[in-house]
């Protein structure tokens, strides 16, 4: 469904990633591993056209990438930034509206009921402004937008981040949800036991390159790939 070959990419002067080659499979979920620093997140900015690529090809259903971030998304990929990216001064309802319209069209698999219906705590929030939300409820706002736009592709970056540990089970499990309902993911993760317990597929970078490639299962029996590329 995606494919990175030889991506090269970086800051400025600063190059990140060397020659960095993935897949993303349809149907499945790949999970995105790797140290602090290691290029996880360039990876996720340079699919998104954030970070301009100075080499290599990127391939979304066998055909070369758009070149700006909103046809990117438009094509059929949304990204849930780690930042989650939530408009400060709007509410909620216009957060979600904002993508409901400007993706919907004119059938959308996804509406502003079926995205409550997956987060009710959005629905008790609709009129609150998007500072005034608690960080679990933000990256559900920011995961129910993501869903708007109707995505044959959601990537995450860092999903679990800054979250206690009750509201990293409610994302698990809502990301588990639409993994059985058929959505292909990518999902940049440091909680290494959250990521292979959603991942069909893992790939671990490291400065830059992929140097681990392989299933959920294997990473997790795999002691030495952990500790190497991990610090697990
Ligand atoms: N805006 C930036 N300008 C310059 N260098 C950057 C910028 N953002 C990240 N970097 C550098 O790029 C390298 C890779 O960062 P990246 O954010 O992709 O790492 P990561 O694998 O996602 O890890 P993390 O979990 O720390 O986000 C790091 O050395 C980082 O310092």
């Amino acid at each position: 469904m995606l494919e990175l070959n030889s991506i090269e990419s970086g800051y400025g002067e600063t190059q990140v990633l060397y020659g960095l080659t993935l897949t993303a499979r349809t149907g499945r979920v790949l999970a995105i591993l790797g140290r602090n620093g290691a290029g996880k997140s360039t990876t996720l900015k340079t699919i998104m056209g954030l970070l301009p690529r100075k080499s290599g090809e990127i391939l979304f259903e066998g055909k070369p990438i758009a070149a700006q971030p909103f046809d990117i998304a438009r094509s059929g990929i949304a990204y849930v930034p780690e930042t989650r990216d939530i408009f400060p001064s709007l509410s909620v309802r216009e957060n979600l509206e904002i993508a409901a319209k400007r993706f919907g069209g004119s059938n959308p698999e996804w509406t502003m009921d079926r995205v409550l219906d997956l987060f009710p705590r959005l629905s008790e929030r609709m009129d609150n402004g998007g500072t005034q939300l608690s960080g679990g409820e933000q990256q559900m706002l920011a995961i129910a937008r993501g869903l708007l736009m109707n995505p044959k592709l959601l990537i995450l970056d860092e999903p679990t981040e800054g979250l206690a540990p009750i509201i990293v089970k409610l994302i698990h499990d809502k990301l588990q949800e639409l993994k059985e309902a058929g959505l292909s993911m990518i999902i940049v993760e440091q909680n290494f036991g959250f990521a292979t317990s959603l991942a069909d597929d893992v790939v671990v970078v490291s400065k830059g390159q992929i140097v681990w490639t392989g299933n959920a299962d294997q990473i997790k029996a795999d002691e030495e790939a952990q500790h190497t590329w991990l610090g697990v």
